[in-house]
């Protein structure tokens, strides 16, 4: 279980939220909603040890997650916007680079797990591919199955779904469902209202449930 108390969070005198509670279940898929610069991103860099909070605590089944800048743990993985993807590494190597790199397995275990995750996600025919060449919801999986290579606790997305078709935003709702089933926590900032009904447990509203 994920739980956030009196989190609070400021670029110079300008309080991003303050005092926020959040409690997530494990397994639960959460839609995190609210106008444009409220906050919901800064919210999950928080939660992945990327940005600092003034203030607050932060529990993940009952650890400590420091909010001070201090920590370097993969217990929340994010799934960026724009992918983030390294263009000049195959599919396979995007997925298998960071558990090389940081969890120190080597080049063989390391394209093994990513071969199964890329399996996993209907991925199998494109490890060999790069970035450019694969489709927004195919790129999409690949993010997904990078942060999954690190065994997060938590997956966090900021958007999705955003410039993706009906169709590719439909498989991506098959991804999270199928995760979901895995027992993986899901936070899923969202403008998408059909994506967030397809796959969302509970709406988590920053304009109503946040103080500033
Ligand atoms: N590094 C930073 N320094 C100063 N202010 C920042 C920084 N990062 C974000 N902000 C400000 O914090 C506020 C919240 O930004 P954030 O990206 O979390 O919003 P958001 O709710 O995710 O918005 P969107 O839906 O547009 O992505 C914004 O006003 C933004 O300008």
């Amino acid at each position: 279980m994920l739980e956030i108390k009196n989190l609070t969070k400021k670029y110079a005198d300008n309080t991003i939220f303050k005092s926020l509670d959040l409690t997530v279940q494990d397994g639960e898929v959460l839609s995190i909603v609210g106008p444009s610069g409220i906050g919901k991103t800064t919210l999950i860099k928080i939660l992945a040890g990327l940005e600092t909070a003034d203030s607050g605590e932060i529990k993940l089944n009952h650890d400590v997650l420091a909010v001070d800048g201090s920590r370097s743990d993969a217990k929340v993985g994010l799934i960026f916007q724009d992918f983030n993807l390294f263009p000049n590494y195959s599919v396979l190597d995007n997925v298998a680079l960071a558990p090389i790199s940081v969890m120190k397995l080597s080049k063989s275990e390391a394209r093994q797990v990513a071969k199964q995750l890329l399996e996993t996600l209907g991925m199998s025919d494109k490890v060999a591919l790069y970035p450019f060449q694969l489709s927004g919801g195919q790129k999409q999986r690949v993010a997904i199955a990078r942060a999954l290579a690190m065994q997060p606790q938590i997956l966090a997305y900021d958007e999705p779904t955003s410039g993706l078709d009906e169709a590719s935003t439909r498989q991506v709702a098959e991804v999270v469902k199928t995760l979901k089933q895995q027992g993986v926590t899901q936070m899923i900032i969202t403008h998408d209202q059909f994506f967030a009904e397809l796959v969302s447990d509970r709406v988590f509203d920053f304009a109503t449930e946040v103080k500033r």
